[in-house]
């Protein structure tokens, strides 16, 4: 069963297009979404949660019309998108109990052991936190209405090596029983190869490829060099996909 299929998804802005994208995510893996700076990753989350109105597309999750059924989806989602900065002064408890309200199946102990599993006192302020442990409180909040579909942008940027491969050893750890599944973006490729299943590859607002991750890697050894030998790395196909050549 797939937790998401987005199909044929498009947003319109006046300087950029995202076209006809089309992916789907099968329930307990992790998808990567990658692609440069500007080629319209955030845009792909945003349009798919109705966040910004896409102009054309369908998008099913838990195998239901996701703008039918919104409400109800949004349950079951866990979403960070660029961070909680803008509630800097509010401390964790205060976003906490605003948070929960919205949630049907608020899990109060498990919001405790998650904030003792990821060291978060409730007291400290938002500001108080360092990149990683925002990113840790946002999943906490997430995992404690019992969501079962994380979307994430970018959660590894700004995270230094040590706390990059401990939330990466997260995200394996919650997909491990099946019932979980995360999409996140990130332009950082070694994320990819040490804990996605499958890769997304978005480049100027066009899918170039979506498919299993052996698979995908597969797929470009057509950008070898002669004689080279061994599988191309996912930062060498992405920078010889993306290689400007300037004639100056
Ligand atoms: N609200 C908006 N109005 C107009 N253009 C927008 C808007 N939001 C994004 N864009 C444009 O859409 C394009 C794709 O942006 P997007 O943020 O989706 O890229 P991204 O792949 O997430 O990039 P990054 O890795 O830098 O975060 C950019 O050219 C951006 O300027």
């Amino acid at each position: 069963m797939n937790v998401l299929a987005v199909e044929g998804l498009t947003k319109r802005y006046p300087n950029f297009v995202l076209e006809n994208i089309t992916f789907s995510i099968p329930k307990g893996r992790i998808m990567g979404l990658i692609g440069k700076n500007g080629a319209g990753k955030s845009t792909t989350l945003k349009a798919m949660l109705n966040l910004v109105r896409p102009d054309e597309g369908s998008i099913q999750m838990f195998g239901k019309d996701f703008k039918e059924n919104e409400e109800n989806c949004k349950q079951n989602i866990g979403v960070v998108l660029g961070g909680i900065d803008f509630y800097n002064h509010k401390k964790i408890a205060q976003i906490t109990d605003s948070t929960k309200r919205f949630y049907k199946n608020w899990d109060e102990a498990a919001y405790q052991k998650y904030l003792q599993t990821f060291s978060l006192d409730p007291q400290k302020k938002v500001k108080e936190l360092s990149t990683g442990m925002k990113v840790k409180y946002m999943i906490a909040l997430a995992l404690s209405h019992h969501a079962k579909f994380l979307i994430l942008d970018e959660p590894t940027s700004g995270l230094d090596p040590v706390s990059r491969d401990d939330l990466l050893g997260l995200f394996r750890q919650l997909v491990r029983d099946g019932e979980r599944s995360i999409l996140f973006s990130t332009h950082i490729t070694s994320d990819l190869e040490k804990c996605a299943d499958d890769i997304t590859y978005i480049k100027g607002g066009k899918l170039l490829r979506s498919a299993e991750k052996n698979a995908f890697i597969e797929s470009f050894q057509h950008l070898k060099e002669p004689g080279e030998t061994g599988e191309l790395t996912l930062e060498e196909i992405m920078i010889r996909t993306e290689r400007s050549h300037y004639d100056i």
